[in-house]
C-alpha cells in the first residue's frame, strides 16, 4: 500500500502555491489557509513534525499596494513580496493559534545553501523550531534575492528543505488535484496516479501555470519530485483542497514514490540550487583523482579557469574535451587561481605563504556527475 509512504512519516514538508492561498479578488484567501492549517493540526496531533514552504508573499502584496497584476519588474516585485510577506505569516499565526500551536518565519536565499555556513546554520535552525513544536513557514527570501541568485520557484525551495531537515514525505499543494498525461484543461486528460520512474512520465505535456499568480506550473513540481525522490524522499502532487485528504493518507493526487536512497548532505543541494559562477578545467590525471579515487582537488591538476568568483562560491569542473564531471565549493577566487595553476601544494605554500596550502575544492564539497 504505497501510500503508507505518506501515513508513516514523522517528518513531513509541505508546500503550498500562491494560487491556492489568494482568491479571485486577490485577497489571502482565509478560509483556505484555516482549511489547510487544519489539515496540517490533525496531522501534527498524530505525531508528525511538518514544515511549512508557503508561496503568495509577492500576490499577498499586490492588492495592498494597489497593484491588479503580478508586476514584471523585480523591484516591485520586491517590494511587494515584503509587504505580502508579512500578511502571509500573520494569517498563519493566527490560524495555527487556533490549534494551540506556534510559527516561525523562515526566510532563505539560495546562498543558504549553498554556503556550508549558511547551510548547517539553516538546517540547525530548522530542526531546532521542529523540536520546539514549532511549525516553521518557510519562503524564499524574496525582497533581498536578486536575479542571479533566486530559487524563483519554491517547488524546488521544498524539495531541497525536505532534503536539509532529512524528511519522510514532500507535499506539493497546487490550484490541480493530480499531474495529468496533459494540460488539465484538455478535455481527456488523465489523472497519472503513481510514477515509480521518469519511464512513467515519457509522453505526457506539462505546461507552466493555469493561474495568474502561480509561477512555475507542472514543469517545476516534477522537477522537485525529481529532486526529492533524488534523496529518497517520496513526494506527492495534489490539490490544496485535498490537504486533508492526502495527510491522512487517502489516494489522492500523483505519488512519486522513491529509491531508498540518502545521499550525502549538502550534495545533493550543490547539484540543484546552485548556478555555477565559474569553470575549472582538470587534466586527465586530476579527472580521474576526483572521479574515480575521490580525492580533493589541488592546483597542481588545473589547466585553466574561466568566470568570475569568490571563494566559497560554486563552480563546474570539466575534462579537458569541456565535460563537466562536478561541481564544487571553491576555496579560492577566480583571481588568485590562475598563479596556481599547475603548482604543487608546497611550492605554493613556500612561494605565497601558508594559506595557499589548501585544496582547491574539497572532496566534501564536490558533488560528481
Ligand atoms: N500535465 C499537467 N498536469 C497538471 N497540471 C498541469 C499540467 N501542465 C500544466 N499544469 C498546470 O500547472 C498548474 C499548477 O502550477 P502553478 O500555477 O505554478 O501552481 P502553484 O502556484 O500552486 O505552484 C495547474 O493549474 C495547471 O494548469
Ligand atoms: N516566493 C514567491 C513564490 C514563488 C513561487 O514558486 O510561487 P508558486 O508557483 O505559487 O509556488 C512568493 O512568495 O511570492
Amino acid at each position: 500500500m504505497p501510500r503508507e509512504l505518506i501515513t508513516r512519516a514523522g517528518r513531513i514538508v509541505v508546500k503550498v502555491g500562491s494560487s491556492s492561498l489568494t482568491g479571485a479578488d486577490g485577497d489571502l484567501d482565509l478560509a483556505a489557509i484555516d482549511r489547510l492549517v487544519g489539515a496540517i493540526a490533525a496531522r501534527r496531533a498524530a505525531g508528525a513534525q511538518v514544515v511549512l514552504v508557503s508561496s503568495g508573499a509577492i500576490a499577498a502584496g499586490l492588492n495592498p499596494l494597489g497593484l491588479s497584476r503580478r508586476p514584471r519588474d523585480l523591484a516591485t516585485q520586491q517590494a511587494a513580496a515584503a509587504v505580502g510577506q508579512g500578511a502571509l505569516v500573520a494569517a498563519y499565526t493566527a490560524a495555527f493559534a487556533d490549534h494551540g500551536a506556534r510559527v516561525g518565519q523562515v526566510l532563505l536565499t539560495e546562498m543558504d545553501v549553498t554556503r556550508r555556513s549558511h547551510y548547517v546554520n539553516a538546517r540547525r535552525t530548522l530542526v531546532r523550531l521542529l523540536h520546539l513544536g514549532v511549525v516553521p513557514v518557510v519562503n524564499e527570501n524574496d525582497s533581498v534575492a536578486t536575479q542571479e541568485i533566486r530559487f524563483g520557484d519554491n517547488d524546488r525551495l521544498a524539495a531541497l528543505v525536505a532534503h536539509l531537515v532529512k524528511a519522510d514525505a514532500l507535499v506539493l499543494l497546487s490550484d490541480v488535484d493530480a499531474v495529468y498525461d496533459g494540460p488539465p484543461t484538455r478535455p481527456g486528460a488523465r489523472r497519472i496516479p503513481v510514477v515509480a520512474s521518469p519511464a512513467d512520465l515519457e509522453g505526457i505535456v506539462v505546461a507552466g501555470s493555469g493561474s495568474s499568480v502561480g509561477t512555475g506550473g507542472m514543469t517545476t513540481k516534477l522537477e522537485a519530485a525529481r529532486i526529492a525522490a533524488g534523496a529518497g524522499i517520496p513526494a506527492v502532487v495534489t490539490s490544496a483542497a485535498l490537504a486533508g485528504e492526502v495527510l491522512a493518507g487517502e489516494e489522492v493526487g500523483t505519488l512519486f514514490t522513491a529509491a531508498p536512497v540518502r545521499p550525502r548532505g549538502r550534495l545533493l543541494w550543490l547539484q540543484h540550487a546552485s548556478d555555477a559562477k565559474g569553470q575549472l578545467v582538470l587534466d586527465a590525471g586530476a579527472v580521474a583523482a576526483v572521479v574515480q579515487r575521490r580525492t580533493s582537488l589541488l592546483p597542481a591538476g588545473i589547466v585553466a579557469v574561466s568566470g568570475s568568483f569568490d571563494e566559497g562560491d560554486a563552480v563546474d569542473v570539466a575534462d579537458e574535451a569541456g565535460r563537466v564531471v562536478g561541481r564544487g565549493l571553491v576555496n579560492y577566487a577566480s583571481t588568485e587561481l590562475p598563479a596556481m595553476l599547475g603548482k604543487s601544494t608546497r611550492q605554493l605554500g613556500e612561494a605565497l605563504g601558508e594559506h595557499y596550502r589548501r585544496v582547491v575544492i574539497h572532496r566534501d564539497d564536490l558533488a560528481l556527475l
